[in-house]
């Protein structure tokens, strides 16, 4: 079998850690750094200044002052530009994951699990903002500050202790990278797990109705505690690590550190090498060089499940459309004022997973023809649909749509010529205006109203307080399913496409509603080529022809007998 185009192996390039737009908040925070320096060099001159019974020269003073303020922006500056970058990073990840989902189709073209994907575009993106945004600059600044506060103590007040304090500074980075090697198990874990508590809650929730029907709900229940509990176990390891850092970073180094720089000072001050004013500045400045290990808490909760993160959502981002999408086609498919001509010639095609569902398959339906196609589960009559709509393009034959192959135009173009009312209706939260204008984002109201009145919907509507105002969807009003059924077919209208495809569209809805939608259907069905599939005998009656699908071949079906139910 013909390998699918297009159909190359998830995965990409990881953006590097270092990325060009990460230093001007690394040299602005070397800028505040600097200036600070300043303002404790200047502090201890005045302090030098007071022993001696001298003043401060003014220049010296106007020089502190301005470093400090200077010092205060900076920090600001930086504080602003993480939190700037953080929601920039979130929006753009989440974006292109999204982005490369609607490419590659539906999560089950895809088969990516749909806790999985929202887990990733919201918990993960979000994580990766943080750990691009608010940590990894401070981070790196937090690692380069110390080498600028020692050349400011080794220019401006003692070569040697400069000497001494870079042997031991490098001590904090080390246990840093230490510490991540020891914990990177832990944090992919809870990574793992947190991801898997997910997808299991989701699954939970799309699936209420069956769990309740099948009693199931006390047993789901269970699974999703359990579910639970190995997030918070994951948690806990990962905070216990987080603690031992705090314990040996915060009280042994920090207290070392300081009282090493106060005993090198006295000493310098003793030998005379230093005046005691260096002394102060020196403990003082001795503060900035611990910079690093602030960041250390931060590293476990931001760092590594950052880049845990990170390497998460840019796989799913790296994913690649199963169906690669051809170049657009410069002659436009003709449609005729009876509808659009449909032509399959030798279409063969399989799965991805090589299972075969049409052979060398034949299919030629007339603008304004309505054909009905029948078969039983399984029979590929779906596929055949998605044939139609470009989802999938045939592995060898020719799937043509008003003279044009679907291999041969956009999938933009293959889908304008194709309208679906399927057997379930997805209405997003939203109002019944919205909902429509999906389907023709610039039609007038008067435009929706016409719609409705062809899908028999519009007195439902008019008889609503806020009318095509109403709100709809999860927050809003349910329709039942008949409206819901009538809402697609107004859809099906507005979207103008020459073939229209009927995949079971009464199969969910009662013998009442059934009536009125096949009305609807018959009114939307003018000037449109009309493809039904159907297992209804009723469906099927209005049909110029029927068809069954069966072993990947069509065979024409006399009428009316064998349109049956065969489920
Ligand atoms: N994404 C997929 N990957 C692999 N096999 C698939 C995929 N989708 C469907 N199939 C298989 O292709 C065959 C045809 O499925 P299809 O859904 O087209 O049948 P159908 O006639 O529409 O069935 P039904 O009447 O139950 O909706 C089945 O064997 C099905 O298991």
């Amino acid at each position: 079998m013909p390998s699918h185009p297009g159909s190359a192996p998830a995965g990409g390039p990881q953006l590097p850690v270092l990325t060009r737009d990460l230093w001007p908040p690394v040299l602005v925070t070397w800028l505040a750094t600097i200036a600070l320096a300043v303002v404790y060099l200047v502090l201890g001159r005045a302090l030098d200044a007071i022993r001696a019974g001298r003043d401060l020269a003014a220049g010296e003073m106007v020089l502190a002052v301005a470093a400090a303020l200077v010092a205060g922006v900076a920090t600001a500056w930086v504080a602003r530009a993480a939190a700037g970058r953080q929601a920039q990073v979130e929006q753009t990840l989440r974006h292109r994951v999204m982005r490369a989902f609607l490419a590659a189709g539906p999560p089950d073209v895809t088969r990516v699990a749909t806790g999985r994907l929202v887990s990733t575009a919201t918990d993960a993106t979000e994580r990766v903002g943080a750990y691009r945004g608010a940590f990894l600059g401070p981070a790196v600044a937090s690692v380069t500050v110390p080498v600028v506060v020692l050349v400011v103590v080794g220019v401006a007040i003692d070569p040697l202790t400069a000497l001494v304090l870079a042997v031991v500074v490098p001590v904090a980075p080390a246990i840093i990278i230490g510490f991540q090697r020891l914990f990177r198990a832990s944090s992919a874990a809870y990574r793992v797990s947190s991801r898997r508590l997910a997808g299991a809650f989701l699954d939970a929730i799309q699936g209420l109705t069956t769990l309740r029907l099948l009693g199931a709900g006390e047993q789901r229940a269970r699974e999703l505690a359990a579910a639970s509990e190995e997030v918070r176990q994951a948690v806990m390891r990962l905070l216990r690590g987080n603690q031992v850092v705090i314990l040996v970073a915060d009280a042994a180094f920090w207290l070392g550190f300081v009282a090493l720089t106060g005993w090198l000072a006295m000493t310098r001050v003793e030998a005379g090498a230093i005046t005691p004013g260096e002394g102060v500045a020196l403990v003082l400045l001795a503060t900035l060089l611990l910079e690093p290990l602030d960041r250390v808490g931060q590293f476990f909760y931001l760092g590594l499940a950052g880049r845990a993160s990170e390497r998460e959502a840019e796989k799913l981002a790296a994913q690649r459309p199963i169906v690669a999408e051809p170049a657009p086609s410069r002659t436009a498919p003709e449609r005729t004022a009876a509808g659009i001509a449909v032509d399959l010639d030798a279409v063969c095609f399989a799965y991805p997973d090589g299972t075969a569902v049409v052979t060398d398959l034949d299919l030629h339906l007339a603008p304004g023809e309505r054909v009905a196609l029948v078969g039983r589960s399984g029979a590929g009559k779906s596929t055949l649909a998605d044939l139609l709509q470009a989802v999938w393009l045939p592995q060898t034959g020719t799937v043509r749509l008003g003279g044009v192959a679907t291999s041969a135009m956009s999938f933009a173009q293959a889908r304008a010529q194709v309208a679906v009312v399927a057997q379930r209706t997805y209405l997003f939260t939203g109002t019944i205006a919205e909902n429509l204008r999906l389907a023709a984002p610039d039609a007038s109201d008067e435009e929706l109203w016409e719609a409705l009145d062809v899908a028999a919907l519009a007195d439902d509507v008019r008889a609503l307080d806020a009318g095509l105002a109403t709100a709809v969807g999860e927050r809003g009003l349910s329709l039942s399913g008949g409206q819901a059924q009538r809402l697609a077919i107004a859809r099906a209208v507005l979207r103008d496409a020459p073939l229209l495809i009927l995949d079971e569209p009464t199969a969910q809805v009662d013998l009442g509603s059934e009536r009125v939608i096949v009305d609807a259907l018959e009114r939307a069905s003018r000037g449109r080529t009309v493809l039904t599939i159907t297992h209804r005998a009723s469906a099927a009656a209005g049909a110029d022809r029927v068809l069954e699908l069966r072993d990947g071949r069509l065979l024409d079906v006399a009428r009316p007998t064998t349109a049956g139910d065969d489920r």
